[in-house]
């Protein structure tokens, strides 16, 4: 499994927090975030990350920035990318189980490093259910 991994100046140890949990389960990371607190723009560091997922380089995406919206916006420009924005555990879940989530949109402003930890664990824990859900997320992609 390889997770591409975007972040602004908000995200940036949040990251870090991901990364090392994420490398205590060998999985391959793609870092595409600022190392830094410096101001940078969001789009700059969360595109190529929605561009991995489309290419096939990546399976997952984690994309991090203040209130998780914008990057959450950049991404969902992008065809084939489900990027779901996701402040407590329940919402990750439904997020893999009803949407297919395959990226998923952490605000570093509005939750700790610790729920963080448990939404990336849930995202990558939880399935996608199929079946209803498998037509409507479909549906998604025909526009
Ligand atoms: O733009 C954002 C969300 O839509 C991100 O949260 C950014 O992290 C935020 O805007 C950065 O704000 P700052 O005042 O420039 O640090």
């Amino acid at each position: 499994m390889t997770i591409s991994i975007g972040n602004d100046h908000a995200g940036t140890d949040y990251k870090f927090a991901i990364q090392n949990y994420l490398k205590s389960q060998s999985i391959e990371i793609i870092n595409h975030g600022t190392d830094s607190d410096e101001s940078v723009d969001y789009p700059d560091f969360v595109h190529p990350v929605a561009d991995d997922i489309e290419n096939g380089k990546s399976d997952l995406g984690i994309i991090i920035c203040g209130s998780g919206n914008g990057a959450n916006m950049t991404a969902n420009k992008h065809q084939g990318v489900r990027s779901a924005l996701c402040w407590n555990t329940e919402l990750v879940a439904l997020a893999k189980q009803h949407n297919n989530a395959n990226v998923l949109s952490i605000p570093a402003r509005f939750v700790s490093v610790e729920d963080a930890l448990e939404f990336v664990k849930v995202f990558l824990d939880t399935p996608f259910e199929g079946g209803r859900h498998e037509r409507r997320v479909e549906k998604i992609a025909q526009k």
